[in-house]
C-alpha cells in the first residue's frame, strides 16, 4: 500500500454467509412465521438468491420469504458462523494485515443498515465497527483478498484488485470452480495459510518490481 514498507495485506471479509448465518436465520424465521408451508431445507439450497428458489417452490412463497429477511430484528438476531468470531479476532492481530468487513445492505435497507452495525458491535466489538464497509458494489473496494459466499461478484470495476476466495455455504457447495478460483470450506479450514501465502506473494511481487525499477 502507498507509503508502507512492510508488505501489507488487506483482507475483506463478507458478512452474510461468512460471519453471520443468514441462511440458517432465514429458514428458522420462515418456519416460525409460516408453519406448515413448503420450505427449502439448507441441504436443498441452490443459488445465491433465497427468494428465487422459494418462488420456484410456489409463486407466493417468494414474497413470504423476503418478508422474513426484511423484518426488523432479522439481521441483528443472526447467529455467528462457527469459528468466525475467533478467526476475525485472530486476523485483526496478524502482522502486516489489515482487515475490513465488506457487506452489502439489502435494497430495503431500513433495518439492515443499523442492525449490521449493531451486530458487529455486539459480536466483534467497537474496533470492528470502525472496519465496517457497507457497499452494494464490492468491486470498487481495493484489497488483496475477499472472503465471500456469493458465487459471482460483479460491479462497475471489471478487474477488481482482490482475489475472491469463495466461502462455502449451503447454496454454493455444489458449484464447480474454474481454476485458479479457490474456496475456504469453513473457518476451520486453513484461512491463515491463504492470508500468509498472499502476503508472501505480494512481497515477492514488490521485490521483483523494485528490481525492475532499479534496472537490475
Ligand atoms: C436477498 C439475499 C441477501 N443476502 C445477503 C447478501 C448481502 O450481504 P453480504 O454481502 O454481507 O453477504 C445482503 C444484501 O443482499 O444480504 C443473501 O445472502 N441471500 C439473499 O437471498
Ligand atoms: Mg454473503
Amino acid at each position: 500500500m502507498a507509503g508502507s514498507t512492510a508488505s501489507h495485506l488487506r483482507v475483506l471479509v463478507d458478512m452474510d454467509g461468512v460471519l453471520a448465518d443468514f441462511e440458517g436465520g432465514v429458514l428458522r424465521a420462515f418456519l416460525a412465521r409460516y408453519p406448515g408451508e413448503p420450505h427449502v431445507e439448507l441441504a436443498e439450497r441452490r443459488g445465491f438468491s433465497v427468494r428465487d428458489q422459494y418462488r420456484c417452490l410456489r409463486e407466493d412463497l417468494a414474497a413470504k420469504v423476503a418478508s422474513v429477511y426484511e423484518s426488523p430484528g432479522f439481521f441483528l438476531g443472526l447467529e455467528p458462523i462457527p469459528g468466525a468470531i475467533e478467526a476475525m479476532q485472530e486476523m485483526i492481530h496478524m502482522q502486516d494485515t489489515e482487515v475490513f468487513i465488506c457487506t452489502s445492505p439489502l435494497m430495503k435497507y431500513e433495518h439492515c443498515i443499523l442492525e449490521k452495525y449493531r451486530w458487529v458491535e455486539k459480536h466483534l466489538g467497537p474496533k470492528f465497527v470502525e472496519r465496517l464497509i457497507l457497499i452494494r458494489d464490492k468491486t470498487v473496494v481495493s484489497a488483496d483478498l475477499l472472503f465471500d459466499d456469493k458465487d459471482t461478484i460483479k460491479g462497475v470495476e471489471p478487474k477488481p484488485s482482490w482475489e475472491h476466495i469463495l466461502f462455502t455455504c449451503c447454496h454454493n457447495k455444489h458449484l464447480e470452480l474454474q481454476t485458479p478460483r479457490r474456496r475456504l470450506q469453513s473457518w476451520a479450514d486453513d484461512w491463515r495459510g491463504i492470508v500468509e501465502n498472499k502476503c508472501r506473494s505480494n512481497a515477492e511481487k514488490e521485490c521483483y518490481a523494485s528490481l525492475i525499477a532499479n534496472g537490475n
